[in-house]
């Protein structure tokens, strides 16, 4: 049977009744087949899983959707509970923050600022902070993220080992639509002329994967991926396609890296991101 709670209290007495390891998956609710398969996977990895829906005002900047994110709670309760999960987690913005916003936040340091960071001013303090502070409340042994948000998933896991969090991150691989589009709660805003356009960003990564496979350098790699997006969805518009090391870190090493891009497919903003096994380098031939 799945439950639903509002309050911190319904919570912390329903959780109290979850005996073995609990799993915690977090999401803004509006879910797809990309939080079932995180449901699937936190079923299979633990006795009790916790779904949290919230959508997370400290995460949205004054000019995006935090209005008018879609709110889809009778649906999402379907979802778990065909997923069999033991808990909904549920909560008002006054029962997260009863006093307003929090003056003290987690601050995610410099890789903070940056890709998401950049663009969306303050999405990591707010982003870690409600992380913490569910993880705090739902007090799990394992978390699920999907690697969709691969930014997101890097921070949680810098935060969990810098502020010694004792949970076990574990992430999982993004779900796709057959034609590639990642599976993302604002694809609901695209229109189909949008749709088509918004194949740009996984057409861009799965062609510098591809062409990493075949052995091109790095550079040669982002050209292909730029092309490609230029050529899928000339009326995107890129905010980033970046080839960084997995963790990351500044500057691809040879070996594995991860290809990541931002666009804006009309006002929507999207993510997307693939692993790229890049060739080492050629160096000088053996005497
Ligand atoms: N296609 C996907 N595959 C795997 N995991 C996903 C996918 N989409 C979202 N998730 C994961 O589900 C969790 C909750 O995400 P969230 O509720 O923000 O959904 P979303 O689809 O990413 O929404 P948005 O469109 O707002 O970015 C996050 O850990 C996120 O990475
Ligand atoms: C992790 C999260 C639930 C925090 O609000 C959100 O950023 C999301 O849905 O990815
Ligand atoms: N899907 C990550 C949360 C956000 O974009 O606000």
């Amino acid at each position: 049977m799945t439950r639903t709670v509002h309050t911190r209290a319904d919570l912390a007495a329903a959780r109290a009744e979850l005996p073995g390891r609990v799993a915690v998956v977090m999401t803004m609710g509006a879910l797809h087949a990309g939080h079932e398969e995180l449901l699937r996977t936190a079923r299979s990895a633990a006795e009790h899983v916790v779904v949290t829906v919230f959508v997370n005002p400290l995460q949205f900047g004054p000019n995006e959707d935090f209005d008018r994110y879609p709110r889809t709670l009778e649906a999402d309760l379907e979802v778990c509970r065909r997923a069999g999960a033991d808990l909904v987690f549920a909560p008002s913005v006054a029962e997260m923050y009863p006093g307003g916003q929090p003056a003290v936040r987690v601050n995610p340091g410099l890789l903070g600022e940056e890709l998401e960071g950049s663009t969306r001013p303050g999405f990591f303090h707010g982003v870690l902070t409600v992380v913490l502070k569910l993880l705090n409340l739902v007090r799990p042994q394992l978390a699920f993220f999907g690697e969709k948000d691969y930014q997101q998933l890097t921070m949680v896991r810098r935060m969990v080992r810098d502020l010694d969090v004792p949970v076990e991150i574990v992430g999982v691989p993004t779900v796709r639509e057959p034609d590639g589009l990642a599976l993302s709660s604002r694809n609901r805003y695209l229109s189909p002329a949008e749709r088509k356009t918004a194949l740009a960003l996984s057409a861009a990564l799965h062609a510098g994967a591809e062409a990493a496979a075949r052995g091109l350098d790095n550079e040669a790699v982002l050209g292909t991926a730029h092309r490609v997006f230029a050529e899928t969805g000339p009326v995107a518009r890129l905010d980033y396609l970046v080839l960084t090391d997995p963790d990351l870190e500044p500057g691809p090493p040879p070996g594995p890296a991860r290809l990541l891009v931002a666009a804006w497919v009309g006002r929507t903003r999207l993510i997307d991101n693939l692993p790229i096994h890049l060739a080492a380098p050629s160096g000088p031939a053996n005497p």
